[in-house]
């Protein structure tokens, strides 16, 4: 099967849809122009998110739990719109329900991603890497970046499936990351703006994410993309409403703050970078 795809496979594995555009879109762009083959593998359809859209209301969890469907027609446009074809729904659309944020009884639904078994939800994982044998794998740390279950699952998942593949598996595996520098200008340029999404936060330690700039491995830099992934976030409608401090961002920093996403190397050697840090700029820098 490989030989009929592009020499270079990058594989993202996400939670929910609308993580794909917000931590990886331009990313995802920026390898769809240049040639590469890019699959995408969400988790589940987020059934038990917000919904920012008031005419949408009742399709949420508690009333007609339908939003799962919902979202999974925002995932499809928002795939579109970043240049992504082939994107999946790991073991099947609905197999693994959205769980809810940390402590909450959706985490004990029986479909609930958190409940998922390892090794099962692996499985599903591994088909797909076997069929297109991805060089390179982007999924989230430990904590799933931010402490979400479905997170923390999606890594889970994510790095024993790479483990079960063996030399069908990733050879370089990267986390989603945030510079501490990044989000300290970020709380410059917010200070005193209407939508503050740092309005709470006193110091930088404050928030569940940040890694010092020298564990950065790598700074991908899809600016030429921002339009594209802009477009991809208006997909997401239900999560992301059009005053979301995200747009802020964009409105002020245009592409080179939203355009511009930034990974640790979490297997695999690092290639040629620059800057003081030799962060990379191809995630398949030092590849054969
Ligand atoms: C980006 C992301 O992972 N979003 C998840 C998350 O959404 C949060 C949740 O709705 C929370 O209640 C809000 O306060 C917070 O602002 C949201 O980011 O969790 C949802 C439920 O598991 C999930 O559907 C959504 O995709
Ligand atoms: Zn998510």
């Amino acid at each position: 099967m490989t030989e009929e795809l592009p020499a270079r496979r990058l594989l993202l594995v996400h939670a929910h849809p609308d993580d794909e555009v917000i931590g990886t879109g331009a990313t995802m762009a920026h390898y769809v122009s240049t040639g590469a083959h890019v699959t995408l593998v969400t988790c589940t359809l987020g059934e038990e998110g917000e919904i920012h859209v008031p005419e949408l209301s009742r399709l949420a969890a508690a009333e007609a739990d339908q939003l799962g469907g919902y979202r999974l027609v925002e995932w499809e446009r928002a795939c579109s719109a970043l240049g992504v074809t082939d994107r999946r729904m790991l073991g099947g659309t609905g197999r693994y329900r959205d769980s809810g944020m940390m402590g909450l009884p959706t985490n004990e639904h029986p479909r609930a991603f958190w409940q998922a078994d390892l090794d099962e939800a692996a499985a599903h994982l591994v088909e797909i890497m076997r069929e297109i044998r991805p060089q390179v794998m982007i999924t989230y740390d430990e904590n799933g970046f931010y402490g979400h279950p479905d997170h923390i699952q999606a890594h889970r998942v994510a790095m024993r499936a790479a483990e079960l593949a063996g030399v069908d598996g990733p050879e370089k595996i990267y986390w989603t990351a945030m510079p501490l520098s990044v989000l300290l200008d970020g709380m410059e340029a917010f200070r005193g703006s209407e939508s503050n999404p740092f309005a709470e936060v006193e110091k930088v330690d404050d928030l569940p994410f940040g890694t010092p700039d020298e564990e950065i491995a790598a700074r991908i830099d899809g600016t030429d993309h921002y339009a594209k992934k802009t477009a991809a976030m208006r997909a997401h409608a239900t999560q992301i409403p059009d005053n979301s401090w995200l747009y802020g961002i964009a409105g002020d920093f245009g592409g080179e703050f939203m355009g511009v996403e930034y990974y640790t190397l979490a297997k695999g050697a690092r290639g040629s970078g620059s800057g003081p840090y030799g962060w990379e700029s191809d995630l398949f820098s030092g590849l054969a």
